[in-house]
This record gives structure tokens, C-alpha cells and sequence, in this order.
């Protein structure tokens, strides 16, 4: 309401009605007030406006609007027109929106109506298959019960028959009988029947009830009859859950989720009936995923079986084969037992039948002394024949080489180290060698390692070839080369011998080719030959761990092709081929029967020497390397090796006459391991040894840093590190790493640490002679001799001995040394002074004191 004349009222409404009225006040005081009505909301109704109907066109002209006075106040006719276009508009749109709500409603409608005799058609289906599966089985059932009672009638009457009393009336047959009394139940349905069963349906007491009680009883039976077939059939269908009426409705997901599950069981019957029974290969122990996988069962199964049978495991833990053994039985395999040692039966060992060789390049190994030649015979033969077109192509040294003869034979050389320490390496070249090249210095003749190589080769039952190198020499001597090898029974051509014998010089290059014919000769008479069409096997020759590669070997291709992407297992490693480098580090897709290549993708470093083979399958590969580390394991715990830490220790307190010192070497390579360790055992004498606790190649571990905190070793790395967390672990435990890369610097730093072991020397220098002329007694002090000091000097703190008739009687130190009652530290020669002995007392005049200084040196090991 408002108190302003004229004004136009205030109001939320549309078109409010107005009217003025008139109010009185006291003292004759008037006012005129404009009332507000306001109109009641008309519902304006949703149908369009017939064509015909007024205000329905645009057509409509201004004066259908009715009387202008009657309008609310300040509405134009042209507003009017405004409105009503716009109300016209609204009822449109509604209308139109109406039209297609029921259209969206309608196609909703039958969408939901499709799916849902979609679903009811699956139930039906679903419905069908089990209750087929299910009248299957009744059907089996009840022939197989009709069958044994029929039997059981048989027997009875046979029985009876023997025993003469069988009744004179027609008893029914037990079966005929079942079927009689299962007719009523038949029909449990029938019109006015009880559900319940005929047994309650008493006739006396139905009349009772009034029409409607057991109408409404009817209802409650067929609605209990329907839960207990929906209960019965483990199954809700859409219809019988819409039918539920005030019952839960369950979602369309929960319906799907029952009628898979119908579905799944439907299907689980028959795979049961089906399950499989395997064979399953169970060696002496068996990681439990591993089990699972041979037995195709989840492994989560095989855990819970497991842990049934009281064994907490996981699954990667491995069980041994009584338990495995159990489980398998369980779920319903058969355990086939399988040795350990049958997993390396998947290697090919399968004899080459002839027509498959071919004839294979031989390999040579050169052995000799130190300094008679090998290495310069080597790089002389490999300057002048490598398989190369480019000059100075040797861009890989991989510790073999292939070269061409004059002749076009291809030769392969193993580049053994001449070293010493390498002797080991070098007897297992020998067994990977077709041929030894004996180099012998002319200038030198037969010396103890040329002997030595004499017998590897004899062993190995290799033959040899005598290279007499340095012929260039003006004191060579040949002749004397060839009979000083009679002594060893090695006789040379020249000296009418089966031993071929080549005069050369690795200086000049003189004889070079003769060497290389000889070999060529020599590799002819041995007929060599592989199968290059087979999977290959081959030998280490060397082996390191690359920083940029990882693990390295140098194979030699003993039968068989290596090819780009074959599994393997080589020695207690395993791997798949990554890349194959040859000798002159070109990258090759395979390389077959003598080749030497460096192969990439081992597992770990393997041990120069161990056999390559190529397996099938990764599984097989590593089976076999996992066998081979328990094995090696095993033996080493057998041979009474140190692999636990106590063992060490007891081993060490056990042998105390000699000092020991204890370390662990880890180098790069396995050929520098050896080289090291065999240096470490030739350190040290009767009293002191150098102990190599352990030795491998690669980086330095947390194993490591442990095993010699345990044993208070230091740890030698010889070109690797120790990586972060043994860096770590051997600074808290105050664990010594040293590295070294020069192997000299290292034999002379353990020499030198293993000298600390050794007793000091006590050496002694006679520093002066007196004479005792008197002895007199002094109180608080004892005996005390007057002496002349007859040689040298007499010191106070020099050690002394009493001389009787030139025997010791007694040594021992000076309580004083006095020079006219003074104490004094030092007596020269000619002069007099009093000495007495500490805790000695039988001094006599004639008798000689000896004064001696003790020093201590420090001993060093050659
Ligand atoms: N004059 C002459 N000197 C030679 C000949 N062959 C090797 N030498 C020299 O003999 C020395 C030793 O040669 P190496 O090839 O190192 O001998 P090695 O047997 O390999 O020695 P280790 O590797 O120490 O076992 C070197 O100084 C060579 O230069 C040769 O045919 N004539």
C-alpha cells in the first residue's frame, strides 16, 4: 500500500486493480488513498489457442484489449501488443515442449520395453539350459534309483523264492509304489488345493472357512510359492521381481549379476566334469608360482593349500617336493619326481651325423716362457694376415682372432696372456685348442714354463707346433732349441720327429707364412669339423663387466651358429643374445664353428672357461643356471670351503702359527682376478700370508663390505667401484676399500701390509765392555760393582750382561750408573764408575759386563 496520491502503486504483481478511497481523520482532516486489489493469478491453460479464438492471430487489433481506462495505469496499447505476442509465444513453446516430452517418454518407454524382453529372453534361455541340465540329471537319478530297486526286487525275490515264502499277494514293485505316491504331490496347484501338501488338506475342516478367508489364503500360497520356486531355483527373473508388489525391487545390475552367476555355475558344472589332470615335473625344490604355473592353477590356491597344511609361504618362496608333492595331490595332478640335474637335458647333446659337418677353422693357442716371444708373435701374425680390409683395423681386442692364410684357410687365435699368474687360464685354453704353437727363443732354449706348456699340451692330448722366434738374433741358436726339446720327448721334424718345427722371427716377420702353412697342414691331418645348421655351443675365453655393456664375454664358437636373439646359459649365467662383436668390432647377426665373438645380454659375468649352450626357452635357461648355483654352492660346502662367515673365522683362529691377512679382491675382469689372487698367494713367508677370502669380477657390494667387516679385511678393487649403498655401509663399519688399477702398485701395497704382520727384528749393538775391580755394599741401594769401563761407553739405559768366564749368567738392565756419587747417564771408555743391577745381586770382582742396545726393525717380505 501507498500513502502518495497519483502515484502508481508498488507492487510485485502484473496488473494490479485500483481504486481511491476517500479517508477521515479528526479534526475534519481528509485523505485520499489509492487502494490496491490485487487480481487473482489466472492459470493461463497449456493447449494453443484455436486459430479462431481471439487474441490467437497476429491479426489481432489493439481494441480486442477491452477498455484502456480499465488497465492498470501507464500501460500503452502498444505494451498491451508486446505482452500478449510474448504470452503467445510461451504457450507456444510450451505446448511444443509438451509434444515432444511425450515423444521422448513414448520412445523411452519402448526402449525399456525392448530391453526388457532382450533380459527376459536370456532368463528363458538361461531357464531352459539349467532346467534341461537339471531334468538331465533327475532323469539319470531317477533311472539309476528305479534300476537299483528293480534289482533290489530281483534280489528280494530271489530271496524268497529260495526261502519258500514268498506272500500269495501281488505286492507292488517298490518302484511302482514311489510312483504311486508321488501322484498327489504332482499337482500341487490344483484349483483350491493346498500347497502345503495333501497331507493338510483336511476336507473336514475347509467348509469352515468363509469364501473370502480362503480366497485371500490362495493369494498367500501363490505368492509363497512363488518365492520359494524363485528360492528354490536360485534365480530372480524380471518378472517375478516387478511382480513382487511392495517386495524389494532390485536393481537391473543386481539382476544381471544373479543371471551371470547362474550362468557361471551353469558353465562351472561342465568344466568340472572336465578338469584336467597334468603330469606335473617337480624337481627337488619348486618356487610355489612355479608349481601353480605347472598345475595351470592360480597361484593364490596353491598359497591357501599351503597355508592349510600349516606353511606360511609366499609364493615366491621355494617348497620342497614332499610338500610340492602333497599340494599337486590336492588339486588333483600327478607329481612326476624329476632329478635336479634333468633340467640340463634340455641342452642339445645330440651327436652330429656326418653328412651335416663341415669342415671348421682350427684354434691355436701360443704358449711358452716369459719374454720368448708370444705376445710379439701374435700382434705380428695378426698385423699381417688380419681378416681386414682396412689398414690398422683392429679396433677391438677381444682376446681371439681370425686370420687368412696365404693359402685362403682362416686360422683362429686365442691371445692367452704370457703372464704367470695366468696359468690357469691357460690350461683351460688348452682344452678349447686344436693346436699349440710352442714358442721357444732361439736365443734362450727350453726353459721351465716352455715345460710347462709341453705338458698342458700333452694332457690335453693337443699336438704342437714348434715356433723357434727370434731367429733374428746373432746368438740364436735353433739346433739347441730342437735338442734340448728331445728331453722333454718333444722331437721336431728336423730331428726326425712327427712334431713340425717353423724357424721364425716375430721381429722381421721371417717365417711368418711357414708358421701359418704349418698350422693349415697340421689343422688338415685333424680333420675338423662341426655343424654349423645346429644350436650352438662354445667356450669362454674371457669375460668382464662392461660399465656401458654390463656383462661381457668373449665366446669361441665351438659347434653349431650363435645368432642375434638365441637364449643361453653359460655357466651359472644365462641371457639372450643382445649383440655379437667380432674381433674386429663390427656388430654380425651370428658367427658359427670357430668364430670368436663377444657376446652382449648375459645375466651375469660368467667364468672364462665355462661352456655356452643355446636352450629353447628362457625358462629352461634359467632353470638350468639356478641348478648350476646350488650345485657349485653345494660343492663348495663339501669341499669344506669358507662360505659362511663363521666357518672363516674358526679356519682363522684354528691356524694362529702364521699371520694372516685377510682380503677381498674384486677386479673387472675374471682373467685380472685370477692374475691377482695367484700374485696374493705368493706374498708372504713361514710366518705371514696374504688370505684371499674372496674374489669375483664387478662392482663392490654390500656382500662384500659385509663378509669383510666380518672378517676385518679390506676390500681390493682393481678397476670397480663399490657402488652407493657398499660406499655407504663400508664407511659405518669402518670397512678399507682400495682401489687400484696397476696390478704392481697392488702387490706392493699388500706386501707391504702384510709385512706389518711380521715379527720386528730385535737387533743388537754392543755399545761397551767394563770390567768389575770391587764390590761393595750400599744401604738402600744393594750390591753395587766398582768397574772400569774398558771399551765403548756404559750407558744407564742400555741392557746389560754379566759375563763369568765369558758365560752369561745374567741379563738384565742397570738400577744405577754413578760417577763419584753422581748419577749419570753415560760412562766413556777408561773411566771408572759404579753400576749395580736391577734385581741382581751376585756380582764378584773379574767378572765382564757386556752393555748392549736393543732396536727394534721393522722386517719387509721380498
Ligand atoms: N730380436 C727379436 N726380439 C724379439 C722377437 N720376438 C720378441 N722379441 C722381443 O722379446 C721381448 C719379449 O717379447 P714378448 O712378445 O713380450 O714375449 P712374451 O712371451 O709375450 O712375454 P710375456 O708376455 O711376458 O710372457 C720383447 O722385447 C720383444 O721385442 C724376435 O723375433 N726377435
Amino acid at each position: 500500500m501507498s500513502d502518495t496520491d497519483g502515484k502508481k502503486p508498488l507492487g510485485l504483481g502484473g496488473a494490479p486493480r485500483s481504486g481511491q478511497v476517500k479517508q477521515s481523520f479528526s479534526h475534519g482532516r481528509t485523505k485520499s488513498v489509492v487502494v490496491e486489489t490485487k487480481r487473482k493469478r489466472v492459470v493461463v491453460p497449456t493447449a494453443a489457442p484455436k486459430p479462431g479464438t481471439p487474441g490467437a492471430g497476429q491479426s489481432a487489433t489493439p481494441t480486442n484489449y477491452g477498455d484502456p481506462s480499465k488497465r492498470p495505469a501507464g500501460i500503452s496499447d502498444a505494451e498491451m501488443d508486446r505482452r500478449m505476442a510474448a504470452l503467445r509465444a510461451a504457450k507456444a513453446r510450451e505446448a511444443e515442449d509438451a509434444v515432444r516430452r511425450a515423444e521422448e517418454d513414448r520412445l523411452r518407454e519402448e526402449d525399456r520395453a525392448r530391453r526388457r524382453e532382450e533380459i527376459e529372453t536370456k532368463e528363458r534361455e538361461d531357464r531352459e539350459r539349467i532346467e534341461a541340465l537339471r531334468a538331465k540329471a533327475e532323469e539319470e537319478d531317477r533311472a539309476a534309483k528305479a534300476e537299483a530297486a528293480a534289482r533290489v526286487a530281483a534280489a528280494e525275490a530271489r530271496r524268497a523264492d529260495v526261502l519258500g515264502t514268498r506272500p500269495r499277494s501281488n505286492t507292488p514293485a517298490p518302484a511302482a509304489t514311489e510312483a504311486a505316491a508321488a501322484k498327489p504331490a504332482a499337482n500341487p496347484s490344483t484349483p483350491g488345493g493346498d500347497p502345503r501338501g495333501p497331507a493338510s488338506a483336511k476336507p473336514g475342516l475347509a467348509p469352515r472357512k468363509t469364501e473370502r478367508e480362503r480366497d485371500a489364503e490362495r493369494d498367500r500360497g501363490a505368492k509363497r510359492t512363488t518365492g520359494e520356486d524363485a528360492r528354490r531355483t536360485g534365480k530372480l527373473t524380471l518378472n517375478d521381481a516387478l511382480a513382487g508388489e511392495g517386495g524389494r525391487t532390485r536393481s537391473l545390475a543386481a539382476m544381471k549379476r544373479k543371471q551371470e552367476k547362474a550362468r557361471a555355475k551353469a558353465l562351472g558344472l561342465g568344466q568340472k566334469a572336465e578338469k584336467q589332470v597334468r603330469d606335473v615335473q617337480l624337481p627337488e625344490t619348486i618356487v610355489v608360482s612355479e608349481l601353480a604355473n605347472r598345475m595351470a592353477e592360480r597361484a593364490a590356491d596353491v598359497v591357501k593349500s599351503l597355508m592349510k597344511m600349516g606353511m606360511m609361504v609366499t609364493m615366491n618362496q621355494p617348497i620342497d617336493a614332499d610338500t610340492a608333492e602333497l599340494v599337486i595331490e590336492e588339486f588333483g595332478h600327478k607329481a612326476v619326481r624329476v632329478s635336479d640335474a634333468d633340467v640340463e637335458q634340455v641342452i642339445d647333446t645330440v651327436k652330429d651325423s656326418d653328412e651335416n659337418l663341415l669342415s671348421r677353422p682350427p684354434i691355436v693357442t701360443i704358449m711358452g716362457h716369459v719374454d720368448h716371444g708370444k705376445t710379439s708373435l701374435l700382434d705380428a701374425i695378426r698385423k699381417a694376415n688380419v681378416v681386414s680390409g682396412e689398414a690398422g683395423g683392429i679396433t677391438q681386442h677381444i682376446g681371439a682372432y681370425q686370420v687368412n692364410t696365404d693359402a685362403g684357410a682362416k686360422i683362429t687365435f686365442l691371445d692367452t696372456p704370457g703372464h704367470a699368474a695366468f696359468t690357469s687360464m691357460r690350461s683351460r685354453g688348452a682344452s678349447v685348442t686344436d693346436i699349440v704353437v710352442l714358442v721357444v727363443a732361439a736365443d734362450d732354449a727350453v726353459m721351465p714354463q716352455t715345460v710347462e706348456a709341453i705338458a698342458h699340451a700333452k694332457a690335453a692330448k693337443v699336438p704342437m707346433i714348434v715356433a723357434i722366434n727370434k731367429i733374428d738374433k746373432y746368438d740364436a741358436d735353433p739346433q739347441k732349441v730342437r735338442t734340448d726339446l728331445l728331453q722333454h720327448e718333444v722331437v721336431v721334424e728336423a730331428m726326425s720327429g712327427d712334431v713340425q718345427d717353423v724357424e721364425v722371427s716375430a721381429k722381421t716377420g721371417k717365417g711368418l707364412d711357414n708358421l701359418l702353412e704349418a698350422i693349415a697342414l697340421q689343422a688338415e691331418l685333424l680333420e675338423l669339423r662341426a655343424n654349423p645348421k645346429r644350436a650352438a655351443s662354445g667356450a669362454v675365453i674371457e669375460a668382464k663387466l662392461d660399465v656401458g655393456r654390463g656383462p661381457v664375454a668373449t665366446v669361441l664358437v665351438q659347434n653349431g651358429t650363435l645368432r642375434k636373439g638365441d637364449i643361453f646359459v653359460v655357466g651359472e649365467q644365462w641371457g639372450k643374445v643382445r649383440a655379437l662383436i667380432n674381433d674386429q668390432g663390427e656388430t654380425v647377426m651370428e658367427a658359427g664353428p670357430s668364430v670368436p665373438v663377444e657376446v652382449l645380454g648375459l645375466s651375469g659375468t660368467p667364468s672364462a672357461g665355462d661352456t655356452l649352450n643355446v636352450v629353447e626357452t628362457e625358462a629352461q635357461a634359467r632353470e638350468i643356471a639356478d641348478y648350476r648355483i646350488k650345485t657349485a654352492k653345494d660343492k663348495r660346502a663339501a669341499a669344506g670351503a669358507a662360505t659362511t662367515l663363521e666357518q672363516l673365522m674358526a679356519k682363522a683362529k684354528a691356524d694362529q702359527s702364521v699371520a694372516e691377512l685377510p682380503i677381498l679382491i674384486k677386479a673387472d675382469v675374471q682373467g685380472s682376478a685370477e692374475a691377482i689372487v695367484q700374485a696374493m698367494e705368493k706374498i708372504g713367508n713361514d710366518e705371514v700370508r696374504v688370505r684371499v677370502l674372496h674374489s669375483g669380477v664387478g662392482a663392490i657390494t654390500d656382500t662384500d663390505v659385509g663378509l669383510a667387516e666380518a672378517s676385518k679385511a679390506p676390500i681390493i678393487g682393481f678397476n670397480v667401484r663399490a657402488n652407493a649403498s657398499a660406499r655407504q655401509s663400508a664407511n659405518q663399519k669402518g670397512v678399507e676399500i682400495r682401489y687400484y688399477s696397476i696390478i704392481y702398485d697392488l702387490v706392493d701395497d699388500i706386501k707391504a701390509a702384510a709385512s706389518g704382520l711380521l715379527k720386528a727384528e730385535v737387533r743388537e749393538t754392543f755399545i761397551g765392555y767394563a770390567t768389575i775391580k770391587e764390590v761393595f755394599k750400599v744401604t738402600g741401594v744393594g750390591q753395587v760393582a766398582g768397574c772400569l769401563v774398558t771399551e765403548g761407553v756404559a750407558r744407564r739405559s742400555a741392557g746389560v750382561r754379566l759375563l763369568r768366564d765369558s758365560v752369561v749368567i745374567h741379563e738384565g738392565t742397570l738400577k744405577t750408573l754413578k760417577r763419584f756419587k753422581d748419577e749419570v747417564k753415560e760412562v766413556q771408555s777408561g773411566q771408572e764408575c759404579g753400576m749395580a743391577f736391577e734385581r741382581y745381586e751376585d756380582i764378584r770382582p773379574g767378572d765382564v759386563i757386556e752393555i748392549f742396545e736393543r732396536e727394534e726393525v721393522q722386517r719387509t717380505l721380498a
